[in-house]
């Protein structure tokens, strides 16, 4: 069986944050309390004028030509200038997305011993604890997070599917059979606002790499203090997140550097732009940096299906896309090695992304 190509990582031993807030400590462990410079200003960012751009996917599926046109340059403003964008009228069954969500949370309200039977394995990255968490002094996200890989089926590890609660693997199986098709649409239709074949990332990107963290973030007595999730750019090409119906805001995008909360829409997608597109388009649309914050009262769940090229694609900015005027920013690699680097190194902003830019000429 093949785990990811990732061995051996050595992750530390992680404090399980559910267990921590059942324990009501009077003040917060060190080890969650950021610095000064890191810590979330909360409740103060004055309200944006802008907000995350909304696509209608219906209307790109049967939409008449005005709207259909209208939706598309919708779609490559909030490419170019987002990285993020909410996706409505998807098509995927409503109530795929709540029973997905509700055994989710079940999952995570299991007794610590049944959830640690799926802890992450050495030398995967996938199963129930803290990834990328590779030092003792390195400071901890307030989540708990379950990671599974989906496609290709060789990536999977049978024993990390979880027997509780009943359906939840079946569930979670449909579930990403849905997204993934979501993935290879919202895909053909950038391809098209870059001028390319529709089936042009389908063709490159081989058996896409498909995997799935579900977050969850119980609430904190000082949300002040702490992050829900470091600030980082997803090492994927196209990301897929679902927020639970009711969660409190929680997710922030870096904008002209300040940070801007997502407003949940109940029923979208959070769609957002990869490092791996970003690399692809030649910086045309970029990967956007990002966190999570959390909430005094509430707890908040997220599920993220991240859609990569398989590890054996070869990866470089498209030639169409290189020229005088955008010269080429990024070396070619292979995305299997651009994926072990994500995954061994602690989540900082975009620096993992330092991997694939072409190196600037030292002065003589
Ligand atoms: C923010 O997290 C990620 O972007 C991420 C992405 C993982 C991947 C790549 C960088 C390249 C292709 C494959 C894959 C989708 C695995 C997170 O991965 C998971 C894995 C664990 C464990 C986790 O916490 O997130
Ligand atoms: O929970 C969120 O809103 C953010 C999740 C996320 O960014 C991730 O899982 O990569
Ligand atoms: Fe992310």
């Amino acid at each position: 069986m093949a785990h990811d190509p990732i061995s051996p990582i050595n992750l530390v031993p992680f404090d399980d944050v559910q267990e921590l807030r059942k324990a009501k400590p009077t003040t917060i462990p060190e080890r969650f309390v950021r610095d000064m410079t890191e810590r979330p200003t909360l409740g103060t960012a004055s309200p944006f004028p802008d907000t995350v751009p909304i696509i209608d996917l219906s209307r790109l599926v049967k939409g008449n030509n005005d709207e259909y046109e209208s939706e598309m340059l919708q779609l490559t403003r909030a490419c170019e200038e987002w990285g993020f964008f909410q996706v409505i009228n998807h098509g995927i069954d409503l109530s795929l997305l709540e029973s997905t969500e509700k055994l989710v949370k079940d999952f995570f309200m299991l007794p610590l011993e049944e959830k640690q039977k799926y802890a992450i394995v050495q030398g995967a990255v996938q199963g129930y604890g803290q990834a990328f968490v590779f030092s003792e002094d390195q400071k901890l996200d307030w989540c708990n997070m379950f990671a599974l890989g989906f496609r290709p089926h060789s990536r999977r590890i049978p024993k990390l599917w979880p027997s509780k609660p009943p359906k939840f693997s079946e569930t979670i199986e449909l579930y990403s059979v849905e997204v993934r098709k979501l993935c290879k649409h919202l895909l053909e239709c950038i391809a098209m606002t870059l001028n390319l074949r529709a089936d042009f990332f389908e063709e490159m990107f081989g058996v896409a790499v498909q995997g799935l963290r579900m977050n969850y973030y119980p609430p904190c007595a000082r949300p002040d203090l702490v992050l829900g999730l470091s600030p980082h750019s997803d090492g994927s090409a196209l990301t897929v997140l679902q927020q639970e119906r009711g969660s409190p805001v929680g997710l922030q995008i870096l904008k002209d550097n300040k940070w801007v909360s997502i407003q949940p829409i109940p029923n979208a997608f959070v769609i957002n732009v990869g490092d791996t597109l970003e690399v692809l388009t030649n910086g045309k649309y970029k990967s956007i940096e990002h966190r999570a914050v959390t909430h005094k009262e509430k707890d908040r769940l997220s599920i993220a299906t991240f859609y990569a090229p398989s590890y054996e694609t070869e990866l470089g900015p498209i030639p169409e896309l290189v020229d005088e005027n955008n010269p080429c920013k990024y070396r070619t690699y292979n995305h299997g090695e651009y994926s072990k680097h994500y995954l061994t190194n602690k989540l900082q902003g975009k620096k993992t992304l330092d991997f694939t830019k072409v190196e600037s000429k030292k002065p003589t």
